[in-house]
């Protein structure tokens, strides 16, 4: 049967399972769903569109049919995401439920010609079927549910019935039609392993929960970065707002609404720490949630796909999946299951799309390609400069377009000390809470002002748990900016004290400019990991530098200022990373102050990436 897509080879004797076997009842409903449902509304989009010339669109024909041309925000408004494909298609061999139910109540509104119908009951039976599919594929307790697969195939056969009355097809017709879907049905009941809907089907019954061990992991605690505090992610969670940019206007909306984008693409922008990595962390964390159900805004997708652009080790999309699904892939390849996973409803997210680097670039670019036609969508996060510089190039040439939402810094006061609470409740597991809040209000509003975005807040927690003092002797914004680095002064000294017999001072400074200096390299080359081989080539320097101190251990040192990035494949080698870009950033900026101030002539060439012969040229 061509309809269940085999995957190759001749069909494999198909596993015993019995109708009480929750993956043959899933099976079921996932082809069903997938194969049987499309196939039937396709044919009644044939139907309908019997005046549809083989060269025009659908979006032509509608146009056609109401006599004059859509403008690009009526057609959104009209499709919702399905506008890109409903745009582009002249057949309905790629559309699936969603768009051909679309599709077909929007032509039923607009007539044909003088002719009068009445559709009420032809879109009840569309609708019907609408909603099987979204029930099943949004939900692993419907999809296991043997009912579903009755009340799908009654109502398929009812769909063609009442097609072929709204048609005024002849009896025979319609018969021979509901007998071709009746022989369908008794197929799929017989489950075959070889075809792509039985990878779904495994897919959807385990797929999301061993991906969400994974992640959960992973994502589940957050090492503070200025010292060796960790906090539970979803615990301090400030719910942030984003500023819609596609309406010109500058509507504030939640987080959550980002996914009422009429676009499949998404892009989140924010400058340095305003939270988008954290933002995305925390939507995997709560799509993984195996306490409680997904919330509303990510219950329309079954999958998700977490990729991050400073990645520099997974070359292919294929081998992101295998890092998920690491035991479905050893038993299909990764490529079939890439596959499969393509015809549920996934959401990809990749983050970080500024430090994006050769290879992750591929990954990025082949998302794209295959998901602008799925069910599957998309949410890029980036700095800002990236969007218009790296991101709109990329998607230009697939013609993909995408809304755009700009995290917003907290500048109320509130806002402000609702954020501070929450990390000091964590930090101090409830006790003495109030001291960091009071501190901070006691600031004057020129101070606290350098305290909008998150990443300064949670680094206004930690200076204070170390320079409480200090703090309240703040009086402008230039007495803030040194203490962070008092701080890592402070913490490598701690690190190095009663081993290296060398003036601490001198040695934290030769420390600093040496990974100042490599902060900086890195930077131009927009690499934010470093390799193990990367990191004992900094070790051998700092060996260098430290030249007769015999006890002085780098690695120490290095502990304080990096990070392990561990790999999901746990075949690669550990990465490294500063423990946020903006502390690469700062050392980065701090090696070229010193630079200036020593008069070292360097630097210029340094920073433009060019020879000192180049530059005298
Ligand atoms: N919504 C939030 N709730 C609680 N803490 C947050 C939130 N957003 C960010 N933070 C804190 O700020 C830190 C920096 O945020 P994050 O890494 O998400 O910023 P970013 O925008 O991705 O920065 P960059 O562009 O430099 O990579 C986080 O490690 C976390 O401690």
């Amino acid at each position: 049967m061509a309809g269940t897509g085999s995957i190759a080879g001749p069909a494999a004797a198909s596993p015993a399972v019995t109708v009480d076997d929750p993956i043959i009842r899933i099976y079921r409903n996932i082809v069903g769903i997938l194969d049987l449902s499309p196939r039937v509304m396709r044919s009644t989009l044939d139907k309908e569109c019997d005046d549809k010339q083989s060269n025009e669109t659908y979006r032509q024909l509608m146009e056609r049919r109401r006599g004059s041309a859509y403008s690009n925000g009526e057609w959104k408004n009209l499709m919702g995401f399905s506008w890109k494909i409903l745009e582009a298609s002249k057949t309905p061999t790629s559309l699936d439920v969603t768009p051909l139910f679309l599709l077909l109540t929007k032509l039923f509104d607009l007539g044909k010609g003088d002719i009068v119908r009445e559709h009420a009951a032809l879109i009840v039976k569309l609708r019907a079927v609408k909603d099987l599919r979204n029930d099943i594929m949004h939900d692993l307790y419907n999809a296991v549910d043997a009912q579903k697969f009755t009340e799908l195939t009654t109502v398929l056969v009812e769909l063609v019935r009442e097609a072929g009355r709204f048609y005024a097809l002849s009896q025979a017709d319609v018969d021979a039609e509901v007998q071709s879907l009746n022989n369908e049905i008794e197929i799929v009941k017989r489950m075959d392993s070889q075809s792509i809907y039985f990878w779904c089907t495994r897919l959807a019954s385990s797929g999301k929960q061993a991906v969400g061990l994974l992640w959960e992991a992973k994502l589940e605690y957050e090492k503070l970065s200025l010292n060796e505090d960790t906090v539970q992610r979803q615990t301090v969670f400030h719910a942030l707002d984003v500023n819609v940019q596609e309406t010109g206007r500058g509507k504030t909306v939640s987080y959550t609404e980002i996914f009422e984008a009429h676009e499949k693409v998404m892009v989140v922008s924010g400058i340095a720490g305003a939270g988008k990595t954290t933002l995305v962390k925390n939507i995997v964390l709560q799509f993984f949630n195996t306490q409680e159900t997904a919330p509303d805004y990510l219950r329309s997708f079954n999958q998700l796909i977490f990729f991050q652009c400073r990645d520099r080790t997974t070359p292919t999309l294929s081998d992101v999946i295998q890092q998920h699904y690491e035991d479905l892939c050893k038993e299909l390849s990764k490529e079939n299951v890439l596959m499969a996973l393509l015809r549920l409803d996934v959401l990809f997210i990749i983050d970080g799309f500024d430090e994006v680097n050769e290879s992750s670039r591929k990954v990025v670019i082949e998302i794209i390609e295959k998901t602008w036609r799925r069910n599957c969508r998309v949410l890029i996060t980036t700095r800002p400069h990236a969007v218009k510089e790296e991101l709109a190039p990329l998607l230009k040439p697939y013609d993909v377009s995408f809304t755009q939402y700009e995290i917003l810094s907290l500048t109320k006061l509130a806002d402000q000390l609702t954020f501070l609470r929450r990390y000091e409740m964590s930090m101090c597991g409830g006790a003495q809470v109030g001291a960091i809040t009071r501190s901070f209000e006691s600031l004057s509003e020129d101070v606290r002002s350098l305290f909008t975005e998150p990443i300064n807040l949670v680094h206004f927690c930690e200076m204070h748990k170390h320079f409480a003092e200090e703090i309240s002797s703040w009086r402008t914004p230039g007495d803030v900016a040194p203490v962070k680095l008092r701080l890592y002064r402070k913490l490598i000294s701690a690190k190095l004290a009663g081993s290296i017999d060398e003036d601490l001072d001198v040695l934290v400074d030769d420390v600093f400019a040496l990974i100042g200096a490599e902060a900086l390299e890195l930077l131009r080359d927009n690499v934010v990991t470093i390799s193990e081989a990367e990191l004992r080539t900094i070790k051998r320097r700092c060996q260098g530098k430290m030249k007769g101190e015999d006890k002085f251990d780098p690695a120490v040192v290095l502990s304080v200022l990096l990070k392990d990035h561990k790999p999901l494949d746990l075949n690669q080698n550990s990465s490294y990373q500063f423990k946020h870009k903006s502390e690469q950033e700062m050392f980065a900026g701090h090696y070229i102050v010193q630079c200036i101030i020593g008069g070292s002539a360097d630097l210029l060439h340094i920073i433009l990436g060019v020879s000192k012969e180049g530059m005298s040229r």
